[in-house]
């Protein structure tokens, strides 16, 4: 009984979200039980209370000492008994064990009445489906150009996993394939059953590969449009309006865009990378260094901080700010979501990420040269998306959202034109990403771009300017 005691707790732990069914990984037969149990969740919970075992066998369940609530203890015991292969609690006798034992027939027979009302035949369409796609995302890998030529890479993966090209849209990618992906230069999509090979060849550990997710590559491409459209590709050019100064990304760890940014950058140039939590500036530092990135210069400290007028270099700016993850689609994530979230918590949590979210966008207008900022969420909620974009244009006139055509035009899924009162033109200039659809995570993206007609003096000449206007057409 020690296992399912073991596996019980495990299940606590998972469903109230203490920890991630990953964890258990080091033993196959508990995380085979708790994925197992975990499809079946619906029913068995249904089952237990039809059978109201709770109560009826109290003490017999006293007697096993669960750790936690005893329901989860139930409900592994009833996984093995209804659900496994071999149809039985692999446990010697005890009273737990007898006392579920003398409610096989019943619980048998609720079962069958079970599969009969929802029309199915075997208990294994009874278990929960993946319902966003997850399970149709592919392992996505991204060449570090600062590192191989993307045409080496190519070769090498071939080589050494034994891949060939793709170029079929059904998914998931057979496992000897790989498919280049269209929207993002540099990236190719692998099947996941390859994933551990990948993180225990040489190309990942010396940094010549990235596995990146679709949607996170997106920033800094949309970014730096102008070096992708082949306009001084790779350099920056001194001495020309639409250069490409310093880029600073504002909240860098782990570091997949910052290191993206570098070789866009074909890694010339300078990226300043901002992160102020210690731990994550650590891993930040070493993923530049893994990267190869030249041109990074890492800074342990809040970006919110660091005063623009000290950076009259600076002309791009990437903000993926904390947010509160939504989109992030985690392969077993249907498997644990519950119907009893918090909404009161939620919405308040959201509330302060947008506020958050709007004042690190607008102390990114502050710098005096800016041109371009990008900002990003991996959520899948308008109050951290579109109305955080809304809000910040109302908010800065300067600045306006940079067309579709600079913001990765051929990708087909665009931004909710509600929160923008229905302008479908703002609408389109942001991108979306929906894991059913986009095979890759929930994730948004924005360019404010500023407008042309205003100059760079600064707020205070600005304002005497405006004076002056003011005084002029007085006077006229
Ligand atoms: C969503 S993660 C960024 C992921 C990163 N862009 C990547 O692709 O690897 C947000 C990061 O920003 C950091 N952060 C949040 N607010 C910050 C601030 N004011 N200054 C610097 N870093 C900040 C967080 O600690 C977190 O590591």
């Amino acid at each position: 009984m020690d296992f399912y005691k073991k596996a019980s707790d495990a299940l606590e732990k998972v469903l109230t979200k203490k920890t991630s069914v990953k964890s258990f990984a080091h033993s196959k037969r508990l995380l085979a039980l708790i994925l197992e149990t975990l499809k079946y969740q619906d029913v068995i919970k249904q089952l237990i209370d039809i059978t109201d075992l709770m109560n009826k066998e109290k003490k017999a369940i006293k007697f096993a000492k669960p750790q936690g609530n005893p329901i989860y203890l139930l409900m592994v015991l009833l996984h093995d008994l209804l659900f496994s292969r071999r149809q039985a609690i692999e446990a010697g006798q005890g009273p737990i064990k007898d006392a579920i034992l003398r409610h096989k027939t019943r619980l048998r027979g609720e079962l069958t009445k079970i599969r009969v009302k929802a029309g199915v035949s075997s208990n294994l369409e009874l278990a929960r489906k993946a319902e966003s796609g997850a399970e149709m995302i592919p392992r996505y890998v991204r060449i570090n150009t600062n590192r191989i030529k993307f045409d080496d890479a190519i070769k090498k993966i071939s080589d050494n996993f034994k891949l060939e090209s793709y170029t079929g849209s059904d998914m998931p990618i057979p496992s000897n394939k790989y498919k280049v992906i269209e929207h993002i230069p540099g990236l190719i999509a692998v099947n996941t059953s390859i994933s551990q090979q990948l993180t225990s060849d040489k190309m990942y550990t010396n940094g010549e590969i990235i596995l990146q997710d679709l949607a996170s590559c997106m920033p800094p491409i949309v970014l730096l449009d102008e070096l992708q459209k082949g306009n001084n590709k790779g350099k920056r050019k001194a001495d020309n309006d639409n250069h490409v100064g310093t880029v600073i990304d504002g909240t860098a760890a782990p570091g997949n865009k910052t290191t993206l940014l570098s070789a866009l950058l074909g890694n010339e140039g300078k990226v300043l990378a901002f992160e102020h939590v210690p731990k994550r500036f650590e891993t930040l530092e070493k993923m530049v260094k893994t990267a190869g990135c030249a041109n990074v210069t890492c800074n342990l400290g809040d970006f919110t901080k660091c005063d623009p007028a000290s950076h009259p270099d600076v002309t791009h700016i990437l903000l993926d700010p904390s947010c509160t993850g939504s989109g992030i689609v985690n392969r077993l994530d249907y498997l644990t979501e519950q119907e009893n979230d918090d909404k009161d918590a939620h919405d308040e949590r959201l509330n302060s990420l947008a506020a958050f979210q709007e004042m690190i966008i607008g102390h990114a207008m502050k710098f005096p040269n800016v041109r371009r900022i990008v900002y990003s969420t991996c959520s899948i909620h308008d109050d951290e998306n579109e109305m955080v974009v809304m809000n910040t244009l109302t908010q800065h006139p300067e600045f306006e959202l940079a067309s579709r055509e600079t913001c990765l035009p051929g990708w087909p899924t665009r931004g909710h034109p509600e929160p923008f009162n229905n302008d479908v033109k703002l609408a389109d200039s942001v991108i979306r990403c929906k894991p059913g659809t986009d095979l890759t995570n929930g994730f948004f993206v924005a360019c404010f771009e500023k407008r042309q007609n205003i100059d760079n003096q600064g707020p205070s000449k600005k304002r005497k300017n405006k004076k002056k206007n003011a005084s002029s057409k007085a006077e006229n």
